[in-house]
């Protein structure tokens, strides 16, 4: 996950101030070094550490710390508060127009993820009540459209396209198209550049004039650190970017180019990448990025996933089966699906506090989900509604039927037992007081 090693030698470098007490100057300025050096390190642009590490000094040593009785938790309070700041404070986001559509054109290098994204952000609004429509620009890949068509399929958006023609003129067909079928939303994707190159800049900017876009959006590849900043910041120097999309944040373990973008163009990024699947994007929030850098995880977007997870009426009817201690397989396996529509087992446990880069250490699975599944599914009816039923054989025939071992079986079955022993027990106690939480299944 991204920041890993940063959010590393920043809790080296605080750990050194926790463990002296009252702070002088001197220890403060020996905290700054290393925090300047794990910036660096990270691949944050150099003007930008600089005056970072100035600002925090400038605040650090001065009353609010010097004074405080915490003087490290004063300094960390402080870094937060910069590192927030340097990515721009708030959530930057999408600027609808009053009346539709909102025109969005995607532009960036070659392999940045815009296609993916295209379709990401198309998923991301429709579940917000939009009505996307994704228009294929990329007329050069014989395999762009082919491409956007399936992504596009898994967004559940209309994929506008004219084959290989000329893509500004298929740019306004396809407002046109959306105005006359009631899309609200045109999401452009445009052909990838290796590199900055002329004749696919003056396309861009031929576009743009046609469609006046209200948004557009830079994609660049978090993976890159500097030279995603620096290609950020030519192409904002040639086109009017609104505001920038940073992929591969999954894959990046440094995050120079999230910390830098703002600082160096002058635009926010307003979404970040995290990962291949469709669902794998994130409004990008800078107070929770800075609280990801600083390892106190981030509770706020994880509860947004769980919202976006679970229906409220399920909710509300598992609820009531658990305090009628009839919850059986059927919603055990309803449970597990929700959670995995949260993210990947990694994901969901990078965000809770403290848990930064112990992840590695960390066993996390997402197989095991299968097997669980697996053998769920491996169960007739009249087995998931009452599993006590399950004898020896029965075991036999769901191991087999799900790839799994007789042990396996069992230690579901145990599993299940204990936690519905557990709901009896919460049924009965203060009502409405304390809420049930799932043993460890693994
Ligand atoms: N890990 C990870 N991979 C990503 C992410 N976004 C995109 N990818 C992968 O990056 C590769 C390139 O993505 P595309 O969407 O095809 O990139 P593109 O910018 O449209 O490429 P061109 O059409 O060649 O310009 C694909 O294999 C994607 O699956 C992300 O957020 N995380």
């Amino acid at each position: 996950m991204a920041f890993e090693s940063l959010a590393d030698k920043l809790s080296a470098a605080f750990k050194k101030l926790k463990s002296k007490g009252k702070l002088n100057e001197t220890d403060i300025k020996e905290a700054m070094r290393e925090v300047k050096l794990a910036l660096l390190e990270a691949d944050v642009n150099y003007k930008v550490v600089k005056d970072f590490v100035k600002n925090v000094s400038e605040r650090a040593v001065g009353q609010e710390v010097l004074e405080s009785l915490t003087p490290a938790q004063q300094v960390i309070k402080i870094v937060n508060e910069e590192l927030t700041a340097l990515m721009g404070g708030q959530n930057a986001r999408l600027v609808f127009p009053s009346k539709p559509p909102c025109i969005v054109l995607m532009c960036g290098l070659q392999g940045s993820g815009k296609t993916t994204h295209s379709a990401k952000l198309a998923k991301y609004f429709k579940g917000q009540g939009r009505r996307p429509l994704l228009v294929a620009c990329d007329v050069y890949r014989p395999a762009a459209i082919e491409q956007l068509k399936i992504v596009g399929e898994k967004a559940g958006a209309t994929v506008f396209e004219m084959g290989q023609g000329d893509p500004v003129k298929i740019a306004s067909e396809g407002v046109k198209y959306a105005k006359d079928h009631g899309h609200d939303l045109v999401i452009i994707d445009t052909a990838g550049r290796l590199h900055i190159d002329e004749k696919l800049m003056e396309e861009l900017k031929n576009i743009e004039k046609t469609v006046v876009p209200n948004e557009i959006l830079l994609v660049v590849d978090a993976m890159t650190g500097q030279d995603a900043v620096n290609v950020a910041d030519t192409f904002n120097k040639a086109l009017p970017i609104t505001g920038v999309i940073l992929t591969k944040l999954d894959s990046d373990t440094r995050g120079g180019a999230a910390i830098s973008v703002l600082q160096v163009t002058g635009k926010p990024i307003k979404f970040s990448g995290i990962g291949e699947k469709i669902d794998d994007l994130e409004p990008f929030h800078p107070e929770r990025m800075a609280s990801r850098i600083l390892g106190m995880g981030d509770v706020l977007t994880l509860i947004e996933k769980a919202q976006d997870a679970v229906d409220e009426k399920e909710a509300a009817e598992l609820a009531k089966k658990m305090k009628e201690n009839s919850f059986d397989m059927n919603d055990l396996l309803d449970q597990l699906r929700q959670i995995r529509k949260m993210g990947s087992l990694r994901q969901i446990v990078s965000m809770l506090p403290g848990v930064g880069n112990k992840i590695d250490e960390m066993n996390l699975d997402d197989n095991q989900f299968t097997r669980i599944e697996a053998m769920i599914t491996s169960m007739t009816k009249a087995e998931r509604a009452k599993p006590s039923i399950i004898n020896p054989s029965r075991k036999r025939r769901i191991a087999a039927g799900s790839g799994t071992e007789v042990q396996d079986v069992n230690r579901l079955l145990k599993q299940f037992e204990q936690m519905k022993q557990m709901m009896k027990k919460l049924g009965g106690g203060k009502k409405g007081k304390r809420r049930m939480r799932l043993p460890p299944m693994m």
